[in-house]
């Protein structure tokens, strides 16, 4: 872990004034990037969704699922009190609470939309999960649990071209388990469906056989329990529980990255679970071989089965999820305003989820019907992040960082391939991220016509429909520069 100063430290040290409440969680996240790897702080801190609340003395973090919220708890809710005290100068209450699906009571008539959209962020009736104590692992419950979450199955997860191959190889193992495709290994960027994936390969392997060994398991859980057996010496059960399932699941192996003993309990139990026709399936955020720190003999076997990519969906795709998760909830969403919001948030489908929730919330709460002008209202604290937070130049600054090439080559007329594409890379996001037209953007690119950047758009709008490397690369300077 890199640690400029320990947390403990901060309180002590921090002689700034106090933080503003609204600005509280953004200085809060932004004192725990410089404590924590970026990969802990990207995974579990940045997806929080925090309320700061009581004149900044409370703050409020919503949860996706009730693993998370017991993992942040265990890992995290102690740095993040610290933090949020040394960064306040005073007490500050922590609250965590799942993300509501829905809201848990309706106000009165006529309540401004404003509260409403509170109760959503907040439900209060949720945060009982807070009191709840940590789940054992495994070993110590004595019948076997799957840790699936029964409503993550193939039947509420939509498909489309982004989804397409990876679904079709789940469903193939779930139906033929320690056949084809052993291990699958899926991989893709943050929120794109790669936990419901699993997820629902489990499901679905326990509708056709009720009595397999299935589990589902975060990496870092694996980790923890390597840690528990490690010191319990109690090895003799981890093996029992892990090498005798008929189905392992396990979520983002990039944490195994430089955890040796994990490393090597994870190849005896693969090895173990291969041997006797198990299947084996796991995700992660990069394709196996751009893991780092993860042992060669284990990237080499996350490879030999089969490995597939789930991409960002594309504008079809997000739409068909927005009219199917508000029918989910018993709502019509008109396709214009479904195509308005997926327009306007491109980054997820966690965020699209998010962006839905407010719209519904918001015609329900103001008995209005679901429009574009309403969902703009309701959106309008994202839709002005976004407008306010991506500038061009912001632009040209993060491609050319992610490209190691000079800022001042985005202006030069330098033409050899490694700068003039991150240029067209940087063009097309201008194109696709601000409301600057094809003449302003060439002007910011060194007074280019206008008709050099239509080129540079259209080319990498079409190689990104081809070039999963790319559309990857893509995604990850999009959800870079949206924050
Ligand atoms: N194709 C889809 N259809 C319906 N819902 C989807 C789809 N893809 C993702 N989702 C939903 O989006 C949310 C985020 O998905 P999920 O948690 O599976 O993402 P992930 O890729 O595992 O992300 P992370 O890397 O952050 O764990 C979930 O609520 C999931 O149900």
């Amino acid at each position: 872990m890199s640690s400029s100063r320990s947390l403990s430290d901060a309180s002590a040290a921090d002689v700034r004034p106090p933080q503003a409440p609204a600005d509280l969680w953004a200085a809060c996240v932004e004192r725990l990037a410089q404590e924590l790897p970026p990969q802990q702080v990207n995974t579990w801190i940045r997806p929080l969704q925090a309320r700061v609340t009581d004149g900044g003395t409370r703050v409020t973090l919503a949860v996706a699922n009730r693993f998370k919220l017991d993992w942040v708890r265990a890992q995290y809710a102690g740095k993040i009190s610290a933090v949020l005290q040394a960064v306040a100068g005073q007490p500050v209450a922590l609250e965590l609470v799942l993300t509501p699906r829905e809201v848990a009571a309706r106000p009165a008539a006529g309540a401004p939309a404003a509260a409403a959209l509170r109760a959503v962020d907040a439900a209060p009736s949720r945060t009982e999960a807070l009191l709840r104590p940590l789940p054992e692992p495994a070993a110590e419950t004595p019948q076997h649990t799957h840790r699936l979450n029964p409503s993550l199955t193939f039947s509420t997860l939509v498909e489309g071209s982004a989804n397409r191959m990876a679904r079709a190889a789940a469903m193939h193992v779930a139906a033929s388990p320690g056949q084809l495709y052993n291990p699958l290994f899926i991989y893709g960027g943050v929120g794109l469906g790669k936990t419901h994936l699993v997820h629902a390969i489990g499901n679905q392997l326990l509708v056709e056989r009720p009595e397999a060994k299935v589990l589902y398991i975060h990496a870092e859980q694996f980790v923890s329990d390597v840690v528990k057996s490690y010191q319990r010496k109690t090895f003799d059960a981890f093996k029992q529980r892990y090498h005798n399932l008929d189905l392992l699941l396990i979520d983002d192996v990039q944490f195994f990255a430089n955890k040796e003993r994990t490393q090597e309990e994870f190849f005896n139990a693969f090895e173990a679970l291969l041997a006797k026709k198990s299947h084996i399936v796991m995700t992660s955020d990069t394709y196996p071989k751009g893991l780092t720190d993860i042992h060669e003999r284990l990237v080499s076997r996350f490879d030999s089965g089969l490995t597939v990519a789930i991409e960002p969906p594309e504008l079809e795709m997000r739409v068909a999820i927005l009219i199917s998760k508000a029918a989910a909830e018993g709502t019509v969403l008109p396709e214009d305003v479904a195509f308005f919001v997926a327009k306007n948030v491109r980054s997820n489908v966690r965020e699209l989820e998010g962006a839905l929730r407010k719209v519904l919330a918001y015609a329900r709460f103001n008995q209005r019907d679901i429009s574009i002008a309403l969902a703009r209202e309701a959106l309008k604290d994202l839709l002005s992040i976004q407008n306010r937070q991506i500038s061009v130049e912001n632009i040209q600054k993060t491609v050319a960082d992610f490209y190691k090439i000079k800022v001042a080559d985005m202006y030069s007329k330098k033409r050899p391939a490694n700068i003039a594409r991150p240029r067209q890379i940087a063009m097309y996001l201008a194109k696709e991220l601000t409301q600057k037209s094809l003449p302003e953007i060439g002007e910011l690119f060194g007074g280019r016509d206008h008709t050099t950047v239509l080129h540079a758009v259209r080319k990498i709008a079409a190689e990104r429909q081809t070039h999963s490397e790319l559309n990857q690369q893509l995604h990850v300077l999009e959800q870079t520069l949206k924050g």
